[in-house]
């Protein structure tokens, strides 16, 4: 008697969906262990992507609009309005900050996130990607370049994510970035200050970079 048995084989984000078998697939598959088999029809389940920003005067706050605009995640909010709590409802993350409080340590974006970075920290967010950005100003603040991307870089990474979206650093000039980790930034920096022609450019760069890193669909 043929098997009936419903497999649900787990998708990478970058797919956006659960498989589930179907019988030509089934028919055609190799036999695997069991009589389990892979199929190719499949039910799209839509992965819930957020992106989540504060701001000081605006420019982190566009750039996140582009990413919830253009790539089937859910509107921008910014950290500061949301339940913390909720975080855990989503599948992966897109998250943005800028730097003011040069050369801090802590607290560097000196917006809502230095209030949340620790209870984020101690949330469970394990199996979730996430893909940071940063705004920063390469000119006046060279020595600091978005430096507070790798405070939400730390804090995601103690909640479990998989930090996504290491970005060269090829086309950028700053002399010093606590955000470059093992020769990468660890995000996308943007430079509205100075290089707002080059934020397409590196939007779209970025956006691929997520795509072939399973964050949003290809
Ligand atoms: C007082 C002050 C301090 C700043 N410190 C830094 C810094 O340390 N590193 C950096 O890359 N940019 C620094 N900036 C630039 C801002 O990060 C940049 O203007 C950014 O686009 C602001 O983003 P927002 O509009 O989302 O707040 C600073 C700007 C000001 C006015």
């Amino acid at each position: 008697m043929m098997s009936m048995a419903l497999n649900v084989v787990p998708a990478p984000l970058s797919h956006q969906c659960r498989r589930v078998p179907g019988r030509a697939a089934r028919l055609q598959a190799p036999a695997l262990k069991g009589s389990r088999a892979i199929s190719r029809r499949s039910v799209a389940v839509s992965a819930k992507i957020g992106v989540f920003y504060s701001t000081s005067t605006g420019n982190t706050e566009e750039i996140a609009e582009w990413f919830s605009d253009e790539n089937d995640c859910e509107a921008a909010q910014d950290i500061g309005d949301i339940e913390l709590s909720t975080l855990s409802e989503y599948d992966g993350f897109i998250i943005g900050a800028p730097t003011w409080h040069t050369g801090a340590d802590a607290a560097r974006s000196g917006t809502a996130w230095d209030d949340v970075l620790d209870e984020i920290a101690a949330l469970d967010l394990s199996g979730k990607k996430a893909a940071i950005f940063g705004l920063g100003d390469s000119g006046a603040y060279g020595d600091y370049f978005c430096d507070s991307m790798e405070e939400l870089y730390q804090t995601f990474k103690s909640a479990g994510c998989e930090i996504v979206g290491q970005t060269p650093t090829d086309g950028y000039t700053f002399t010093d970035s606590k955000s470059v980790i093992d020769g990468k930034f660890i995000g996308c920096p943007f430079d509205s200050d100075n290089e707002a022609d080059m934020s397409e450019e590196r939007y779209a760069a970025f956006i691929t970079t997520l795509k072939a890193d399973g964050l949003i669909p290809a």
